[in-house]
Parts: structure tokens; C-alpha cells; sequence
């Protein structure tokens, strides 16, 4: 018998609480999003739904500005570390649900091999331009107006191992776009090229100050290359529904059902609703836009608005649990908004449990890999997991 019918896990996108213990691996010594978003707002901000479940605990030594400890939190805190090769989106979910991406992926820092970009172009009849590192809000107001005038497809890359291509919708249909999109992912899936997520990324407008990217991005991550939890409790019968993202990072494997959204907004909305609908079973919600929208663009005051608007639907959701509703919010990797550059961060990430039927005020310490995640949900259901995790649910009292 389950102890919680319902656990509703949010991943919120990139937000990391310092460096990982591994952090000078990546260059990223010194990365602290949430730390680094608080000294922006000189603490003058609040996220004060998030600090009553704990989130201000979890760094008792060197406190967030603005969201303090906190005596008595009504929730369970603690942070993880992964054990991942990789600092990307797919990674960090996959290793929370109990499938670490250890076998490091391909990396191109210095652009796609010519034999990879001629499969495309000869699939596509498109040129290829660019084939770089980029930001690709800036790669598009580069050469969005080329692309206008020429057609050529824009592919570029980032810090993780990523093929994106940008297309304005203008010159290159939607349809087309992700036509070409998963070409490019079924000649990226085995070595020298095993990449781990290709994107398209479409956009609108006429002239480089009005390029807007659409939120018809779709992300078409490898397949996952063993069962993770999500298959588990799907295979244990235990309902697995995603909200957001999720859906594109696990390609579907190990949900019964899912919501594209458009917005951090639209993604609570969907959790709420698949709370005040009766859904049960494990509701699995991604946070995009503190990473789209604000990491990758080292836009600060634009991450700490939008945790905040998060914290404030986070309200509403704390509202309407109930005894045996268990909550998770944790993330799958930094993005520091100050940091050097516009890629991930290695870094800590925040976890907070909670449940209006459990006491609270309890420390989770330091936990790796983020399997542990997992781990406690199979335990909630009575599901057996696979070892890579260990399950935190006896602490939770
Ligand atoms: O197009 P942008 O710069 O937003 O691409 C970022 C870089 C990451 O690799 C990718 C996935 O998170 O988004
Ligand atoms: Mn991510
Ligand atoms: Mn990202």
C-alpha cells in the first residue's frame, strides 16, 4: 500500500544552489545560481512559499540573499550532486529517474564534422551556415537576415552535446524543421557521433531586432538505453503523467500520458490542474524558461522574476494538497546568470520535500546521485528499483 497516492516531482530548470563537488571539471569553480541571483537582488526579493518548505535551509553556511533559514520549515531539505558525465537537461532527468549518463556523449566545441553536415545538407538540399558553440539567441539576430534571404539552414552547439538547428519559419515551414530535426537525430544516435539532444529551434520576424524564437521548440533526446523509474512504476501499473519537457527528454518511454507547455505559467497551471482533475500515480513537471529564457541569456533580474512568479503559483498548488499528496522540487543541473559565457553550470541542486500529512523540519543532507529521487518514489509505490538510487522516504518523518 502506498504511503502517498499522489508524488508530484518539479524539475525547476537549472536552478543550482553552488558548485558541485566536481565543478572545476567543467570550469565552472565558483558557479552558484540561486546564490549568485540573491546577491543581484541585494536579497531584495522573496520566495517566500519555497523558504516556508525549506529552501533557505539547505545553505545554513552561506545563506541566499533574501531567502534565509528559516525556524521550523514545514518541508524536508537537502541538495544532490550527479554523477552524470554530462551538466544537460537530458542527464540530470534521466539520472533522477534512475538511468546516470556516465558513457560521456559527443562534444563538437569546435563545430560538426563536414562528413555529418553534408548528410544534412544533402537530406535537407539546404546549405548548412555557422556549424559553431553559440548562443543561439544571438546566432539568430547574426544570421537571421542570411537566412531570410537564403534559406540555408542554421546549425550550431553549445557547452552540452547538442545539435541544434534554428530556422525562421518565414523561409523554413515548422513542418520542415522538424522533418530535417529528426533526420539529423537518426544519424546522431551511435558513436563517434552518440549526441544527446537534437533541438529545433524556430523562430519568427522580419529583421535581426524582431527574431523571436516560437515555444515550438522540440527537443528529440537519444532513447533511454535501459528501463528508468519511469518505466518501473509504469510496468508496476503506478499512472506516470508529464508535464512540460518531460515528454521530449524521456522520448516518451515510461509515460502514460503528457502536456506540451508554453510557459513556466502554463507548466504550474497543467500541475495544478492534473491535481484539482484527480490524476494520481507520479505527475513528473518541467520548468523550462528559468533556463531558456534567463540562464543561457545571463539575464539575472529576469531569473529571479520568474522565481518568483513561480513561488507564487507554488501557493496555489501548496493549497489544494492534501495528507497523502507528496512534493518534490528539485532541478537537473545550474545555469548561473552571472556566470562567464551563456552554457550550464556544474552545480548542487536544491531538493524540497513535502507533504501536508508529514511533520517536516527535516534535513536531507547531501545526497548522490540524483537517483535518490527515484529511488523514494518506486519506494512509495512498493516498486522494486534497480540500485542506482537510495530512497529517502524513511527520513521523511
Ligand atoms: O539556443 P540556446 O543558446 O538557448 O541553447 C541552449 C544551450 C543548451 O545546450 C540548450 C539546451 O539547454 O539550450
Ligand atoms: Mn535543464
Ligand atoms: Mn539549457
Amino acid at each position: 500500500m502506498e504511503k502517498f497516492k499522489r508524488v508530484i516531482a518539479i524539475v525547476t530548470d537549472s536552478i543550482g544552489i553552488g558548485e558541485a563537488p566536481d565543478a572545476a571539471k567543467y570550469n565552472d569553480v565558483g558557479a552558484d545560481t540561486l546564490g549568485h541571483i540573491g546577491d543581484f537582488f541585494k536579497g531584495d526579493w522573496a520566495l517566500p512559499n519555497w523558504q516556508q518548505l525549506g529552501l533557505g535551509n539547505i545553505r545554513r553556511d552561506a545563506p541566499i540573499q533574501g531567502v534565509e533559514p528559516i525556524e521550523g520549515p514545514l518541508g524536508y531539505f537537502g541538495k544532490m550532486y550527479e554523477i552524470s558525465a554530462g551538466k544537460d537537461s537530458m542527464d540530470g532527468h534521466w539520472e533522477m529517474m534512475g538511468l546516470p549518463v556516465t558513457e560521456p556523449l559527443g562534444f563538437f566545441p569546435k563545430g560538426f564534422p563536414a562528413e555529418l553536415i553534408q548528410k544534412i545538407e544533402d537530406f535537407s538540399g539546404r546549405k548548412v551556415i555557422v556549424n559553431l558553440p553559440y548562443s543561439g539567441t544571438e546566432v539568430i539576430a547574426k544570421y537571421g537576415e542570411h537566412q531570410l534571404k537564403t534559406g540555408d539552414l542554421i546549425v550550431y552547439t553549445s557547452g552540452d552535446s547538442v545539435l541544434q538547428i534554428a530556422a525562421n519559419t518565414a523561409v523554413i515551414p515548422l513542418a520542415e524543421l522538424y522533418k530535417i530535426c529528426e533526420y539529423a537525430r537518426s544519424i546522431t544516435t551511435d558513436q563517434p557521433y552518440r549526441i544527446g539532444r537534437v533541438i529545433a529551434r524556430p523562430y519568427v520576424g522580419d529583421s535581426a531586432d524582431t527574431f523571436t524564437r516560437t515555444s515550438d521548440r522540440h527537443d528529440y533526446a537519444l532513447m533511454p538505453n535501459a528501463p528508468t523509474d519511469l518505466d518501473r512504476l509504469q510496468a508496476a501499473g503506478v499512472p506516470t503523467y508529464g508535464v512540460g519537457k518531460i515528454n521530449d527528454i524521456f522520448s516518451g518511454q515510461g509515460l502514460d500520458d503528457g502536456v506540451h507547455t508554453t510557459s513556466n505559467d502554463d507548466g504550474m497551471t497543467q500541475t495544478i490542474k492534473a491535481v484539482t482533475d484527480g490524476r494520481t500515480g507520479f505527475i513528473f513537471t518541467n520548468l523550462v524558461d528559468f533556463d531558456a529564457v534567463y540562464g543561457h541569456r545571463r539575464n539575472a533580474q529576469g531569473d529571479g522574476d520568474a522565481l518568483m512568479a513561480f513561488d507564487a503559483r507554488l501557493g496555489e498548488l501548496l493549497a489544494i494538497m492534501e495528507d497523502d499528496d507528496l512534493l518534490m522540487i528539485t532541478s537537473d543541473h545550474g545555469n548561473d546568470p552571472t556566470f562567464r559565457g551563456t552554457d550550464h553550470t556544474r552545480e548542487f541542486v536544491p531538493l524540497v520535500v513535502y507533504s501536508p500529512g508529514l511533520p517536516g523540519n527535516g534535513d536531507l543532507g547531501i545526497r548522490s546521485p540524483f537517483a535518490d529521487m527515484g529511488a523514494t518514489i518506486l519506494a512509495n509505490f512498493g516498486v522494486a528499483n534497480d540500485g542506482s538510487g537510495q530512497s529517502f522516504l524513511n527520513e521523511l518523518n
